[in-house]
C-alpha cells in the first residue's frame, strides 16, 4: 500500500484515478499539518503553495516522487530532491491554453480599462469619457519568448488582426514561418511594439529584461504584460515610466514576491493585477491534476514517467558505466549552447572508440539536456530532453563508429543553425577526467568547468597580450589559458578560465580589441 500526500488544493475530478486506485491511500492536507505522518508518504503532490524544501524532503524518508501540478517548479528544491533520490515530475502543458487565455483577457482589459470601469459602475458612476480605450486591431504585439504559451498567444492575436513580432533567441526560421510570426531582435521589438508581453522562464538572462535599459527604447504609450514570472519586467524600473506617462498600462499576474503586500505599483490606476491566476481554470486544474495523478500511479507501479525533471531511469550497473560520458556529454551540450547563441535546427553526435559500445542513446539525451538547459523554462533532463527538442523543432541524430581518432573514446557534437555550424570534441581520460579536445577543427585541451570565456580572433602578435593586460587592469586573475590555431596569421581561438564570472562591461571591452572576432562567456 502506497501513501500519497496531496498538499495543495487540486481538482477532485483530476485526482479521481488516484482516489479510486486500490493500492494507494490518498491524504489531502497541508504538509505543515501532517508533521507526525510525513515519514509515511511515498508520493507528494503540490501546486505552488507548498514549499518543498530540503528540510521537508528530509522529513519524508519514504518519499519516492514529488509531482507538481503545473509548469514552474520554483517551489521545489530540485537539488535536494535529486540528492534524496526523489523523482520530480510536472505537468508542462496542461495549463498552457488557460494561461494564454488569461494573458489575452489581461490584454483586452488593459486596453479597454475594464477593471477600472467595472469598479466605477459599481460605485454608481456612469463615466463614459474616462474609459475610452484602444483597439487591438492593427496594433503590433511584441511577444518575448515563443514557447508553449507564447505560441498560443500569437495564434489568438493573429485572429484579432494584430501584427505579431517575436523575440526569442532560440526560435528557428522554420518554426517562425510555421506559426506565421515575424522574428525580431529585442531592440526591434522594443521599438516597434505597441504592446509587449513576456513568456519566458525567469533566468539570469530574462530577469529585468524589460527594465531600465530597455524601457527607453519602447514606444511612448506602450502597454506591458507579465503573466510568466515576477521579475522579467523589473517592478522598480517601470515606476518612472508610469509616472511620466510613457507606459500607458501595465498588467501583472505574477510578482517578484507573492503575495505582494503594499506594493508600490498597485497604487497606479493604469496598473491592473490578478493573483497568479494564469492556470486557474477548471480545465487547466483538471488537466494538470489528472496528468500528475496518472504519472504518479504509473511510477509507483514501476513504469516509466515521461515528464520527469530530474532523474535518469537506468539500472545502477549501466548508469555507473556510462556516468563519465553522460557527465561529459551534458557539459559539451551546455558549452555549445552558450558558444552558439543562434537558433538551432539540428544536432549531430558522433561516438568513436570505447564510448560507442555503451548505451549512447542515454548519453545523447544527456547532451541534448545540457544543450537545452540555458534555453527553456522547464527543467530538462535525460528523460524529457528528446521530447522538448522535438517540440522546439530541433532534430538530433547519432553516428556510432569503432574507429579511434587518436583518443580511446571521443564524442563529437555538431550543432547546425540557420547560418552556421559549431562543432566540439570531448573525451574522458580515466583518472584524469573530462577534456574538450577540439573546437571547430582547432585542437585545444581544457577541463569544462567553472567560469570560462571563448574568444575567436586573428592570429597576430599582441592580441593575447592585450587580453591579458585588460584582465589584469580589472584585477581579474586568469586561472588557465589554452590557445589554438590552424596556421600562422590565420583564425585562432583562446579558452580562458577564471575564479569568478566576468561582468558584461568587461566582456564588451575585450570584444573591442582589434582582431578579436567574437567572445562568448560560458558558465558551467
Ligand atoms: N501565470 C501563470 O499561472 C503561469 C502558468 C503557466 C506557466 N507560467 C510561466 O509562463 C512562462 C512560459 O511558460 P511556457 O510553458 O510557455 O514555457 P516554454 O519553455 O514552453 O517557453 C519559454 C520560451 O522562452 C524562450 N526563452 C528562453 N530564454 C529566453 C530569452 N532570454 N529571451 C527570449 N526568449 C527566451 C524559450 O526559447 C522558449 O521558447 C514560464 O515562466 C512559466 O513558469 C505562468
Ligand atoms: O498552480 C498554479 O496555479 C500556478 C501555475 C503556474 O505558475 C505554473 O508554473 O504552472
Amino acid at each position: 500500500m502506497y501513501r500519497i500526500l496531496v498538499s495543495d488544493s487540486m481538482s477532485a475530478d483530476g485526482l479521481q484515478p488516484m482516489l479510486a486506485a486500490e493500492n494507494v491511500e490518498v491524504v489531502q492536507k497541508k504538509a505543515s499539518e501532517a508533521a507526525d505522518e510525513l515519514h509515511t508518504f511515498h508520493a507528494l503532490l503540490v501546486r505552488s503553495a507548498t514549499k518543498v524544501t530540503d528540510e521537508l524532503i528530509g522529513k519524508m524518508p519514504s518519499l519516492k516522487i514529488i509531482a507538481r501540478a503545473g509548469v514552474g517548479i520554483d517551489n521545489i528544491d530540485l537539488d535536494a530532491a535529486t540528492k534524496h533520490g526523489v523523482v520530480v515530475i510536472n505537468a508542462p502543458d496542461g495549463n498552457t491554453i488557460s494561461t494564454a487565455e488569461h494573458t489575452f483577457a489581461m490584454m483586452t482589459s488593459l486596453l479597454r480599462h475594464i477593471p477600472q470601469a467595472n469598479v466605477s459602475v459599481k460605485s454608481n458612476e456612469w463615466n463614459r469619457t474616462a474609459y475610452v480605450g484602444t483597439e487591438l486591431y492593427g496594433k503590433t504585439l511584441g511577444i518575448v519568448g515563443l514557447g508553449r504559451i507564447g505560441t498560443e498567444i500569437a495564434k489568438r492575436a493573429q485572429a484579432f488582426g494584430v501584427n505579431v513580432l517575436v523575440f526569442d533567441p532560440f526560435l528557428t526560421r522554420d518554426r517562425a514561418a510555421k506559426i506565421s510570426v515575424k522574428s525580431a531582435s529585442l531592440d526591434e521589438l522594443l521599438e516597434q511594439a505597441d504592446i509587449i508581453t513576456v513568456h519566458t522562464p525567469l533566468t539570469k538572462e530574462t530577469r529585468g529584461l524589460i527594465g531600465a535599459k530597455s524601457l527607453p527604447k519602447t514606444k511612448k504609450g506602450v502597454y506591458l504584460l507579465n503573466c510568466a514570472r515576477g521579475g522579467i519586467i523589473d517592478e522598480e524600473a517601470v515606476i518612472p515610466f508610469l509616472e511620466n506617462g510613457h507606459i500607458a498600462g501595465l498588467a501583472l499576474d505574477v510578482f517578484e514576491i507573492e503575495p505582494p503586500v503594499n506594493h508600490p505599483l498597485l497604487k497606479y490606476d493604469n496598473v491592473i493585477a490578478t493573483p497568479h491566476l494564469g492556470a486557474s481554470t477548471k480545465e487547466a486544474q483538471l488537466n494538470v491534476a489528472a496528468q500528475v495523478a496518472q504519472d504518479v500511479l504509473h511510477f509507483l507501479d514501476g513504469k516509466m514517467v515521461t515528464t520527469s525533471v530530474n532523474l535518469p531511469t537506468l539500472t545502477k550497473e549501466v548508469f555507473e558505466k556510462i556516468q563519465p560520458f553522460y557527465k561529459l556529454a551534458k557539459k559539451m551540450g551546455n558549452v555549445v549552447s552558450q558558444c552558439m547563441k543562434e537558433p538551432v535546427n539540428d544536432i549531430s553526435i558522433k561516438y568513436e572508440g570505447s564510448v560507442a559500445e555503451l548505451e549512447t542513446s542515454f548519453i545523447t539525451k544527456s547532451l541534448i539536456a545540457g544543450f537545452l538547459t540555458p534555453r527553456v523554462a522547464s527543467n530538462v533532463n535525460e528523460v524529457n530532453a528528446g521530447m522538448i527538442a522535438k517540440e522546439r523543432g530541433i532534430s538530433f541524430s547519432e553516428k556510432i563508429t569503432s574507429n579511434q581518432s587518436g583518443y580511446a573514446n571521443c564524442i563529437t557534437v555538431a550543432i547546425h543553425g540557420d547560418q552556421t555550424t559549431f562543432e566540439i570534441k570531448g573525451t574522458h581520460i580515466p583518472h584524469y577526467g573530462e577534456r574538450i579536445v577540439g573546437i571547430n577543427s582547432f585542437n585545444i585541451d581544457f577541463y569544462p568547468s567553472g567560469h570560462l570565456i571563448y574568444i575567436q580572433h586573428t592570429d597576430k602578435p599582441g592580441v593575447i597580450g592585450r587580453v591579458g593586460r585588460i584582465l589584469g587592469d580589472h584585477e581579474v586573475n586568469i586561472a588557465t589559458m589554452q590557445v589554438g590555431r590552424k596556421n600562422a596569421g590565420g583564425e585562432a581561438i583562446m579558452m580562458l578560465s577564471f575564479d569568478r564570472s566576468l561582468d558584461e562591461s568587461l566582456l564588451t571591452t575585450l570584444s573591442e580589441i582589434d582582431d578579436i572576432v567574437s567572445i562568448r562567456a560560458i558558465e558551467l
